[in-house]
């Protein structure tokens, strides 16, 4: 049988805490005519990995930029680490690590001389800067200028800026726009490694396959309130959408494959025979005895098909 389509891969290492250390409470954010943010509520606990998605305009920027202390909500309460984001406190600033856009890089400076000035910006002890170039691989890029980085490596420095001071708190946005696979790959298991030792990450990001692979919990944002918080796996679990099976057309009829138990609908698309089901190792089973079972290829509901059906942006379970 052939690889299941990219299952939920919580990020493994320590288990997140019960311990708030973002608490959003009915948080309401106008700009004019437009309400941004309307009546938004969630928790993100020490040590998880939290994503907020959603789609353009829902929201997200202000959610996290009143989050960071760098907008005032309108309504509502909000507690960062404890504390009232706003009005800015330089203490609590310190306390997190906001991941800069590339465009924000002191351009002709190279990596390292970047992330010195950064450091004493923080004040940070100069030796963070090695420690960071470590912790993200671009030690052999600190004498690079910043504008002769990849892609990849600009966001490997984005996220070392980020980390300079040891914050417990970081925020991601987009951390993998505009890579390539192999270069998202690495980043992500950059990005769980940060977990691992134990910090808190909030990651806004379009990609559902990254939140699937590297989110504890997601909030979808739309419209400017939280229409669904949960794990990846238990927003797929609540689409409730059949396991589609499928195997090539002519080692089976749709009638034989419909005769199975656990078979919910049987069609031909092309060259191929897919079956719906709830019963997805049953089925197998029960096709074990009637087709070369390595032909079979299994494809689950992802966090996408959850996220397209909740936004109302696609309601199939699409393959
Ligand atoms: N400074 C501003 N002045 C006026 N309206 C704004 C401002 N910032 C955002 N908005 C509006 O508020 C709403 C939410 O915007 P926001 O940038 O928070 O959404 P987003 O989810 O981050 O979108 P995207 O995914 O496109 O970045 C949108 O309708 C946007 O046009």
């Amino acid at each position: 049988m052939n690889e299941p389509h990219a299952q939920t891969g919580t990020a493994p290492g320590p288990v997140a805490t019960t311990e708030p250390v973002v608490v959003l409470d009915g948080v309401i954010k106008r700009y004019g005519e437009v309400t941004a943010l309307d009546g938004v509520s969630l928790t993100v606990r020490r040590g998880e990995f939290f994503g907020i998605l959603g789609p353009n305009g829902a929201g997200k920027t202000t959610l996290v930029e009143i989050v960071e202390g760098m907008r005032e909500a309108d309504g509502g309460t909000v507690s960062l680490l404890g504390q009232s984001p706003w009005p800015r406190d330089t203490a609590l600033l310190a306390r997190i690590g906001v991941q800069t856009q590339a465009s924000a890089f002191f351009a002709r400076l190279t990596a390292g001389e970047h992330l010195r000035t950064v450091a004493a910006l923080y004040g940070t002890d100069p030796d963070a800067v090695r420690i960071a170039l470590e912790r993200v691989g671009l030690t052999e890029k600190e004498n690079a200028r910043v504008d002769h980085l990849s892609g990849g490596q600009r966001q490997r420095l984005a996220i070392a800026t980020a980390l300079l001071h040891e914050p417990e708190l970081i925020f991601l946005d987009e951390p993998t726009a505009a890579l390539d696979p192999e270069a998202r790959r690495e980043l992500w298991a950059l990005l769980r490694s940060l977990r691992s030792e134990g910090r808190t990450i909030v990651c806004t990001t379009h990609h559902l396959d990254e939140a699937e692979a590297l989110c504890d919990r997601v909030a979808i944002v739309a419209g400017g309130r939280v229409i669904a918080l949960d794990t990846p796996r238990g927003l797929i679990r609540a689409l409730a959408a059949p396991a589609r099976l499928m195997l090539p057309a002519d080692e089976l009829t749709a009638e034989a494959a419909l005769a199975l138990p656990g078979v919910d609908r049987a069609t031909v698309e092309g060259d191929e025979l897919v079956l719906e089901t709830s019963a997805v190792n049953h089925v197998l089973t029960a096709l074990g005895d009637l087709v070369d079972i390595e032909s079979v290829t299994v494809r689950t509901a992802t966090l996408e098909d959850a996220y397209l059906s909740l936004t109302g942006h696609g309601t199939e379970h699409r393959s």
